[in-house]
């Protein structure tokens, strides 16, 4: 096929760049009446050899939102669990958002598509930055070929968006479904969490329905659709999406290896499940790939609700405690009382009867973190807890961390560590959080060894034994009939008074070697771990309350017992926890003999766990003086203070790096980022170009990979270099800019335009990386103040103190 071999001199790069700067979109094209698409739009031949069979053997369930006489609230709720579980997306009827605004809205995208190019131009823009925006192809530059479509953006929340910031020619149309289509969201996500066991306003609570974006879509009729897509395979990256379609059809969902149409069914909104909602329930909800072929009709028209927080947070913490995890049978942990649902749309609800309620949550939420799980984890820019705890440890490293700490993992991450190691009465090792998919032991079917002996999601999460290859349902191990330990003192029967004193002998053992304090379970038996606890545990008075003042001796400073208090109280802020150097504000463990502070978070760290970037051997904690021996495999930089330490292969994370999750999504990215440890091969860190020597979080579907730290780097900063704020980003070389040279407009020195940058799309200021944020890259600091757009504060450096254990 002549399109299939590119002639000679074709430069693809040049005629991507012609395009944009066409700021025409694909209707530009088709209004200068091709017959043939242009290149940059055809799939290559080996995406095309390698399709999936289209079929329409899978129905695809229209739910009828209303109810209908017969119909209750709980058999709408068991008809969306079964769509979100099976195939990830369905239809609503019924759904309460009359025809006229739906209507209005196609007809209101039409018309802006339709304008005069030098209108719609107005608002062509390509970056993320701008909260209205015009465009083709979002993804041009990085995308194997362009995609049939414009499309028209609005982010409408969580901050109101200026209805003046909306052409007028779709202002009222979008302002009216923007609104409905929020409050239907809202119904389906209580829809979702009773579907997942949960109280109505569970995922509401976790603001899943805080942030939506409004995409318009144009797809015009193409000369040779067979050739290129209308949108490319994907699956969403936010929670929930809802989309309009009109009546021409293209929508594909891939179901068990074959694409399926999602026909336009006549009054029907297509609602698919997100790749958040998918971490969130752990797998047990589906993000469907899906994607829209393109047509000798035309033009098609769509528009996309994308319930996301988008930009607006900065590390937030999602956990969603499954309820497929719990047996059936299990008794609630006090459960709450569910307040009555709301009405599914407005004309067609009944009031429910006690028998058609959800079944009743079973435990309560969110103050139990008992299920909490790393793989779901995720993380979003979005403003910090009160400022409490540590930075991350590649932030207190040299050099010394901003005085006022912001949290790339901040309490979020001392909480979520607590959860990842249990020990259940019913197994002799501890259990750690692990992905199923980072075992591997060859066998494709894995079954909970220790409780119920039922199947266990191949994509999930389990607790797991790496000792013995055992492993349990999460909620299997929580709800066993004893109460399970974990490795935190706090949650240790403090009734045995024999291992209590059996400990003491155990912390008499502490060594002290080469400047490194061995942890005394290094050395022991796996059951010494609980020992200790239990010994942390009688040594505790009070109880869960923050009130309470417990009393541990440490084996970081074995001289003096260990208090817990509020040094806000005492007014004491401000100093410095001597397992991870940051700042301590807040409850902490204090020696009232030295000056020796210890977060609450650090001095409960568990003296051993399993690590999914190191599964073979445990690692113990220990606590070390700098060294050149001992660098952290995470984050690359030297040890320093808490350390999670493998003997055997010399492996090192510092307590903070071993704590983020493995999961994240961050605005840099718009998939999910896996953490994996190094590769045998040489492997370069997209951003900054540098090998890979370390961990790196990389996302499947993109081949993107980038080391730990920069994965980890805050996606949007203000900072004295420039008066807006800078988004990280990859900017496209310009083809035709004659000078082949790129300056760093910070320190305007030469810059490589293959590293991502701190950019400003507004101004096309971009600044190297270590410019903005040197502090966090470990170069050297900028000096003065920096800005985080999620901390109101300029924050400055401190001066970190040497290590010393008195
Ligand atoms: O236009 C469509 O039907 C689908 C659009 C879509 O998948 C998206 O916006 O993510
Ligand atoms: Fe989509």
């Amino acid at each position: 096929m002549e399109t299939s071999t590119p002639p000679p001199n074709y430069n693809r790069l040049q005629a991507l760049k012609a395009f944009d700067e066409s700021k025409a979109g694909v209707k530009g094209l088709v209004d200068r009446a091709i017959t043939q698409i242009p290149r940059i739009f055809v799939r290559p031949a080996e995406e095309l050899a390698g399709d999936h069979p289209i079929s329409d053997e899978v129905p695809i369930p229209v739910i009828d939102l209303g109810g209908g006489a017969s119909l209750g609230r709980s058999s709408v709720v068991e008809e969306i669990r079964g769509a979100a579980e099976s195939v990830g997306l369905f239809q609503v009827v019924n759904h309460g958002i009359p025809a006229g605004v739906v209507d209005g809205m196609l007809a209101a995208a039409r018309g802006f598509h339709e304008m005069e190019e030098d209108e719609k131009r107005k608002l062509y823009v390509r970056g993320i930055d701008k909260r209205v925006r015009f465009g083709s192809n979002f993804d041009l530059y990085g995308s194997r070929f362009a995609n049939w479509r414009d499309t028209l953006y609005f982010l409408m929340g969580p901050d109101p968006l200026d209805p003046l910031e909306l052409p007028q020619i779709c202002r009222d149309a979008t302002l009216e479904y923007s609104k409905q289509v929020k409050r239907l969201g809202t119904t389906i996500f209580e829809l979702l969490s009773e579907a997942l066991g949960l109280r109505p306003d569970h995922l509401l609570e976790m603001d899943c329905a805080k942030g939506h974006a409004i995409l318009s879509h144009y797809y015009p009729a193409c000369p040779e659709p067979e050739l290129t897509m209308g949108t490319s395979r994907h699956s969403d990256p936010d929670f929930l999406t809802i989309l309009l379609q009109d009546s021409i059809g293209g929508l594909q969902i891939l179901h068990q290896n074959k694409w399926v149409n999602v026909p336009p069914v006549p009054g029907a909104l297509v609602v698919n499940i997100g790749d958040l909602l998918q971490l969130m329930s752990n797998d047990k909800f589906k993000s469907v790939e899906h994607r829209v072929l393109a047509n000798h009709e035309g033009p098609r028209l769509s528009v996309a609700c994308f319930f996301n927080l988008h930009n607006y947070a900065l590390t937030r913490i999602l956990h969603l405690l499954p309820p497929h995890f719990l047996p059936q049978t299990s008794p609630p942990i006090s459960p709450p009382t569910p307040p009555p649902p709301p009405p599914l749309s407005p004309p067609q609800s009944t009031s429910q009867s006690p028998q058609q309620q959800p079944p009743n949550p079973l435990h309560p939420l969110p103050n139990t973190l008992l299920w909490l799980h790393l793989p779901l984890l995720t993380l979003f820019l979005h403003s910090p807890p009160p400022l409490r705890f540590s930075t991350p440890s590649f932030q207190t490293r040299n050099p010394p961390p901003p005085s006022c700490i912001f949290g790339l993992s901040a309490k979020w991450v001392r909480v979520v560590s607590l959860q990842l190691f249990v020990k259940s009465p019913r197994h002799r090792h501890p259990f750690s959080l692990t992905s199923i998919r980072s075992i591997d032991d060859g066998t494709d079917e894995y079954y909970c060894d220790i409780v119920c002996e039922g199947e266990v999601n191949p994509k999930g999460s389990v607790y797991y034994c790496a000792k013995c290859n055992y492993m349990a349902h999460l909620g299997c191990l929580t709800s066993a009939p004893k109460p399970c330990i974990k490795f935190s003192y706090r949650d240790v029967d403090v009734s045995s008074s024999q291992s209590v004193n059996q400990s003491n002998t155990q912390m008499d053992q502490i060594g002290f070697d080469n400047g490194v304090f061995n942890h005394p379970s290094c050395e022991n038996d796996d059951e010494n771990l609980t020992k200790l606890s239990h010994r942390y545990a009688a040594l505790r008075a009070g109880n869960e309350s923050s009130e309470v003042v417990g009393e541990i001796v440490h084996f970081s400073h074995q001289q003096h017992p260990l208090v817990l208090n509020d040094l806000e109280k005492n007014e004491k802020n401000g100093v410095i926890c001597r397992g991870c150097w940051g700042q301590i504000l807040g409850f902490a463990y204090s020696c009232s003999q030295c000056n020796f502070f210890l977060h609450q978070w650090c001095a409960e760290l568990p003296p051993k766990i399993q690590h999914p970037i190191h599964p073979n051997h445990t690692l113990t904690l220990i606590a070390i003086s700098p060294s050149p021996s001992y660098q952290c495999n995470a984050c690359s930089e030297p040890c320093d203070g808490f350390t999670f330490n493998c003997k055997i292969c010399s492996f090192n994370l510092h307590a903070m790096c071993a704590s983020i999750p493995s999961t994240i999504i961050t605005g840099i990215h718009n998939h999910p980022l896996f953490l994996r440890q190094k590769r045998p091969y040489l492997i370069k860190c997209n951003a900054c170009r540098s090998d890979c020597s370390g961990t790196v979080f990389e996302c499947e579907r993109c081949a993107l990979v980038l080391d730990f730290k920069c994965a980890l780097l805050p996606h949007k900063v203000r900072h004295k270099c420039h008066i807006d704020p800078l988004a990280l980003t990859y900017v496209p070389v310009p083809v035709d800019d004659d000078s082949d040279e790129f300056y760093c407009d910070a320190c305007e020195e030469l810059r490589d335009p293959n590293h991502w940058v701190y950019y400003c799309a507004d101004c096309e200021f971009s600044a190297h990386m270590t410019c903005v944020v040197s502090e966090l890259l470990g170069g050297p600091p900028s000096k003065g103040l920096i800005q985080f757009d999620h901390h109101e504060h300029l924050l400055s450096l401190i001066t970190k103190p040497p290590f010393n254990s008195s």
